[in-house]
C-alpha cells in the first residue's frame, strides 16, 4: 500500500512537470508540484480509506504525519538552498524573459538611432540649396587630403571658382533665378568630375571649390577649363528669357615635397581667382606659375 501511495504521488508530479514542459502552465510554481501531488493523493487515500473501510498498515493518521514531516523538511530545504531570501525558479525565469524582451527592444531602438544619426551626419555635410557638399565638409576634407598627399607623396590641386557678376543676375532676374543659377553651376561641376576621389563643394555664396587628389596643376587646369566652358553654355529658363552666366577659376596646388596647410593652398587658389577676376573674368588661372594659361572668352 505504501508503495502504491508513493507511486501515485510520483506519477502525479511527473504529469504536472510533463504538462509544464509541453508549455501548459499552471498558476502553481514548479517547486510546489511534488507537495501538491502529495496533498492530492493523501486526500484521495483518506477518503477511499474511510469510505471503503480499508484494512492497511498505512492509516490516514500515519500518512498525514509523514506528509507533515515531508512539508517541514521540504520547506527547510528550500529555505537553506535559496538562502531564505532569493526569488524562486519561476520568478527568475520570468525576470530573464522580461530582461531579454527589453534588451531586444533596446537593440532595435539603438539601431534606429544609429541610422537616424547617420542620416543626420550626411545631411550636415550637404548644402541645402545646391545639394553638393558644404563648407563645413570642405574644411574637413581639405585637411584630410593635404595630410594624405604629404603621407603618400602625391600631388593635390585645389580649384576655387566664383560666378561672374552674380549680383547682376540677382538684380536683373530676382533671387529665385539666382538660386537656380547656383544649383545649375553646382550640378554642372559635379557632373563634369571624372574621378570618384574628386569632390565639389559650395564654399559660400556664389563661390565653389574642387578638391582634386593626385592631380597635377595642369590636370586641374584642364578640368576647370571643361567646367568653365560648360557653365558658359548654360541657359537657365526665366520669365525674362534664358539666363546665361560665366565663372572665374583659380588653381592652387602642392607637389607634396613640403608640408602645406589648408590656409596656404586656399590662399593660392584665392590669389589665382583674384587674378582671373582682375584680368577679365571667365577664365582659369594657375597660381603664380609660368604656365598661366588664360582661357579666352
Ligand atoms: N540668389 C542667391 N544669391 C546669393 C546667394 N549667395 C550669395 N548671393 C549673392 O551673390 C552676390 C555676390 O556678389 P559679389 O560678391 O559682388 O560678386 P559678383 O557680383 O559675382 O561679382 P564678381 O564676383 O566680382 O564677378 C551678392 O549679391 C549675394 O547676395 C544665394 O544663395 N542665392
Amino acid at each position: 500500500m505504501i508503495l502504491t501511495f508513493v507511486f501515485l504521488t510520483s506519477l502525479l508530479s511527473y504529469l504536472l512537470f510533463a504538462f509544464e514542459n509541453a508549455n501548459i502552465h499552471f498558476e502553481t510554481p514548479k517547486t510546489h508540484y511534488i507537495p501538491l501531488s502529495l496533498l492530492i493523493v493523501s486526500v484521495l487515500y483518506t477518503v477511499i480509506f474511510l469510505a471503503a473501510n480499508l484494512q492497511s498498515n498505512l492509516t490516514p493518521q500515519t500518512l498525514w504525519m509523514f506528509a507533515i514531516i515531508y512539508y517541514v523538511v521540504e520547506n527547510y530545504w528550500q529555505q537553506t538552498t535559496s538562502n531564505g531570501s532569493g526569488p524562486d525558479e519561476e520568478t527568475v525565469d520570468q525576470l530573464n524573459k522580461t530582461l531579454a524582451d527589453q534588451n531586444f527592444e533596446m537593440q532595435v531602438t539603438l539601431r534606429e538611432l544609429k541610422e537616424k544619426n547617420h542620416e543626420l551626419e550626411k545631411l550636415n555635410t550637404l548644402d541645402a540649396l545646391s545639394g553638393i557638399h558644404n563648407r563645413r565638409h570642405f574644411d574637413k576634407r581639405i585637411l584630410a587630403e593635404l595630410r594624405r598627399s604629404r603621407r603618400e607623396q602625391l600631388p593635390l590641386s585645389l580649384v576655387m571658382f566664383d560666378i561672374d557678376h552674380f549680383k547682376k543676375v540677382n538684380d536683373t532676374y530676382g533671387h529665385l533665378i539666382g538660386d537656380e543659377v547656383i544649383r545649375s553651376v553646382a550640378l554642372t561641376a559635379a557632373e563634369t568630375l571624372q574621378r570618384s576621389t574628386d569632390e565639389v563643394f559650395r564654399y559660400g555664396g556664389e563661390e565653389f571649390a574642387l578638391i582634386l587628389p593626385n592631380t597635377e596643376k595642369l590636370g586641374a587646369f584642364a578640368l576647370a577649363e571643361k567646367i568653365r566652358i560648360k557653365i558658359s553654355q548654360l541657359a537657365i529658363n526665366s520669365e525674362k528669357g534664358p539666363v546665361s552666366c560665366n565663372a572665374s577659376f583659380g588653381v592652387g596646388f602642392t607637389d607634396a615635397t613640403h608640408s602645406m596647410s589648408p590656409k596656404d593652398i586656399i590662399g593660392q587658389a584665392d590669389d589665382a581667382l583674384y587674378q582671373a577676376k582682375e584680368t577679365g573674368r571667365n577664365r582659369v588661372i594657375i597660381f603664380n606659375s609660368e604656365e598661366n594659361i588664360n582661357a579666352t572668352q
